[in-house]
């Protein structure tokens, strides 16, 4: 047996000392390359996952406002409505009540707390204007013809239901006369038998091309009974002596309201009249169309201050006809440029034929509505432009998206057949 010398067991000491070291280096290098990768490879995955992330997000974002959207579409369903005690809300009819007037005269008395009740044919009006009413409790929509009996318990009538815009009642004449005449006569029946009271929206057209100016509520007025707007004209006249004779001869509390020319959101696309036809002809750069020299004149009232004065002339003890309209007057021609400046639109001004029978000059003596209603408008002219031109290029935005874009119609009497009798 050969025995280690000391020379031997100390180069074994050391050997070991260096094995140990060298194994000791190498553990530290592999831990840290182990270490670089793991944190390498997370890097990649984070940068990874990131892109990932953004993708997904940028996908479910919209989904995520959807359910915002639908999650706010259950819990406000309604706009807010007061609440009436049982003895100060009202069962109220409005007819025409989904038009253009009638719906925002439906905002406003279901905003004050009233059960309404819409009655519309859907010829002018549309189920769009209500429809965010639909489901709620007080309100109830009917699609019928006031031409048509109609039996149902009401306390108030607002008896709406009539083409207002020239090229629309002039479109059926007949169906516009038996509107405002069979119609108003069915109401005054219905508010007979339930003991209601009606307030009739009567215009500023019974007065016909004005030899007075500016117009009260004591002048006959001077209307062709035999022209394209008799229809119309002579219908509302016919109208307001039905509801006096049934006032005087059954006792009925009737109301009569004279509109003034009224514009404002929810004027139908094709309405034809003025303020539609303009805004809309500016917005997509077509000509302005004047009819005549533009030297008639008109005085035009938002919304909203009509339908303040049709509350506050139905819940007064005003029986007689009472003008509604605001007295700042225009010749169409600089309603034209006002227009084409409110929308910073570079359309031409087009003169084209006068309309038979435009009254020349049209503004409303509003004295005896200040007095006894204590009502006057109160929105200015640009500033109701404005929230109507923001309307309409809504509604273009939104015909746009559904492929149709409707031209302003013309005021023109047609001709054959027409399709509402
Ligand atoms: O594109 C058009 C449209 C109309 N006009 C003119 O603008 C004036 C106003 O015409 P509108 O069609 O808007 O309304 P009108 O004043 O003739 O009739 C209105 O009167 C009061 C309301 O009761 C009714 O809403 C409606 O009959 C008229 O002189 C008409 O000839 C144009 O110059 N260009």
């Amino acid at each position: 047996m050969v025995s280690k010398g000391p020379v031997l067991r100390l180069l074994t000491a050391i050997n070991r000392r260096r094995m140990k070291l060298l194994m000791g280096l190498a553990f530290v290098a592999y831990v840290a390359s182990v270490w670089g990768n793991f944190v390498n490879m997370r890097s990649l995955q984070e940068n990874g996952d990131l892109k990932v992330e953004s993708k997904i997000e940028e996908a479910v974002a919209p989904l995520r406002e959807k359910i915002k959207d639908l999650e706010k579409s259950f819990t406000q369903k309604y706009p807010p409505v007061k609440f009436l005690s049982e003895k100060d809300r009202k069962r109220i009819l409005i007819t025409g009540g989904a038009g253009f007037v009638g719906s925002h005269l439906t905002d406003k008395l279901m905003m004050d707390g009233h059960e309404v009740t819409v009655v519309d044919n859907f010829f002018t009006g549309r189920k769009r204007n209500v429809e965010h009413w639909i489901g709620h409790e007080n309100f109830e929509l009917i699609n019928h013809d006031v031409v048509e009996p109609l039996y149902i318990e009401v306390d108030q009538i607002y008896h709406l239901a009539s083409p207002a815009s020239p090229p629309n009642y002039m479109y059926n004449p007949i169906k516009t006369l038996k509107t405002n005449t069979i119609g108003t006569l069915n109401m005054l029946g219905l508010a007979k038998r339930v003991g209601a009271r009606l307030l009739l929206a009567s215009t500023s057209e019974v007065y016909g091309d004005p030899e007075v100016h500016p117009q009260n509520e004591d002048y006959w007025g001077h209307v062709n009974p035999i022209g394209p707007r008799a229809c119309y004209d002579e219908g509302k006249r016919v109208a307001e002596t039905m509801c006096y004779a049934y006032m005087k001869q059954e006792g009925v509390e009737v109301r009569v309201a004279r509109i003034f020319n009224t514009f404002g959101p929810r004027m139908h696309m094709n309405d034809g009249r003025v303020v539609s036809n303009f805004i809309l002809q500016a917005l997509q750069g077509e000509p302005l169309t004047v009819y005549g020299p533009g030297t008639q004149t008109r005085a035009f009232q938002y919304v909203s201050d009509l339908v303040n004065g049709l509350v506050a002339l139905m819940n007064s003890n005003v029986s007689s006809p009472v003008n509604l309209g605001n007295p700042e007057e225009h010749t169409i021609l600089e309603f034209a440029q006002l227009i084409k400046k409110l929308v910073g639109s570079g359309s031409e001004i087009q003169f084209l034929s006068e309309a038979q029978d435009d009254p020349q000059k049209r503004k409303p003596d509003i004295r005896k509505a200040k007095l006894m209603l204590g009502w006057e408008p109160v929105v200015p002219l640009e500033e109701g432009l404005n929230k109507a031109i923001h309307y309409f290029r809504k509604e273009l935005e939104y015909q746009a998206n559904n492929q149709y874009i409707p031209k302003p119609k013309p005021a023109r009497m047609k001709k054959g057949r027409t399709r509402h009798n």
